[in-house]
């Protein structure tokens, strides 16, 4: 049996621990560490987890998850440093935080695998890319793949894509979200109730998005089956065009990229 503790239960580390729960592991096999005590409490209620100190996570879990935000990293790795045994896992979700980071933070020969998620993991959709870190195995590569793979779908890059990654498919689900939000108003504009409004858009963005994952057709051919000539929606992308939504689109993934880089640096200065 391998333990599981993941260590900072907000958003995503719930997202996971729910996914695992869903995926068959048993509320023994996990364990959670977090610091607001009534988030704690609440957890274990909803899931039957325990929730431990940092120092029962290291003894008792084969794999250490970090699921805190990227700024709070510093005490956890603190914590973590005097209490990690040899063969324990690392596993990071952390935006922007480097394998070499927690290389050189941790005990030498500590294997870290990083990982970008996405919220998607609470209906089993998750995109998760992963990388291994200098001392991770492809055992270990294997064991977060299979962990992963219960919520979702996993791919594996080069650690040096993982800003780009971040950018794209860790913060993709809001630019849907924001999207889907704008034109639900699109629709009161237009004078229609916002609940119908919210049903019309949701089930096109489902529908939409099993399209491009079922049929195989690339987004163009499938955009192009609904614009019809002279018809309603190429007077729609026009104005798309001239407001330049994909210039924003392109440069909103790029700041997000960058800002993933300088998560990462922040840490670059602390001795090891
Ligand atoms: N929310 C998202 O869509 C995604 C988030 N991530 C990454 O996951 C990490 C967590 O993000 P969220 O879940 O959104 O943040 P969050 O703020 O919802 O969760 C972080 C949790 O960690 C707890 N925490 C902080 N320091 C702690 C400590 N020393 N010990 C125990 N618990 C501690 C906080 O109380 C909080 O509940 C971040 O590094 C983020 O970059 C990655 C992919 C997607
Ligand atoms: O916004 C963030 O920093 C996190 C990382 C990817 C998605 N959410």
């Amino acid at each position: 049996m391998t333990t599981i503790a993941v260590l900072g239960a907000g958003k995503i580390g719930e997202a996971l621990l729910s996914g695992l729960l869903s995926g068959g592991r048993r509320p023994d096999e996990l364990l959670f560490t977090e610091r607001a005590p009534e988030r704690s409490a609440e957890l274990t209620k909803r899931y039957g987890i325990s929730a431990v100190t940092v120092a029962q996570a290291a003894e008792r879990a084969d794999v250490l998850v970090v699921a805190v935000k990227p700024q709070d990293i510093g005490p956890v790795l603190d914590d973590l440093a005097p209490l990690l045994h040899e063969g324990k896992l690392i596993v990071s979700l952390c935006a922007g935080l480097p394998t070499s980071l927690y290389e050189s933070r941790l005990p030498e020969g500590t294997p870290v695998v990083r990982v970008m998620p996405n919220t998607p993991m609470v209906v089993g959709e998750a995109m998760s890319a992963i990388s291994p870190g200098r001392n991770a195995t492809s055992a270990h590569l294997a064991l977060v793949e299979e962990l992963l793979a219960c919520v979702g779908t996993v791919v594996k890059v080069p650690e040096s894509q993982q800003d780009a990654v971040t950018a794209l498919s860790g913060s993709g689900p809001a630019y849907f979200f924001y999207l889907v939000e704008a034109m639900i108003d699109a629709g009161i504009l237009l004078g229609l109730p916002r609940n119908v409004s919210e049903k019309l858009i949701v089930q096109s963005a489902v529908g939409a998005a099993k399209m491009l994952a079922e049929t195989g057709e690339h987004p163009v051919t499938l955009r192009e089956a609904v614009t019809s000539p002279a018809g309603t929606t190429i007077n729609a992308i026009r104005e798309l065009e001239n407001h330049g939504v994909r210039a924003a689109l392109l440069a909103a993934i790029e700041a997000a990229r960058d800002r993933s880089v300088e998560l990462g640096r922040a840490h670059e200065d602390r001795p090891s």
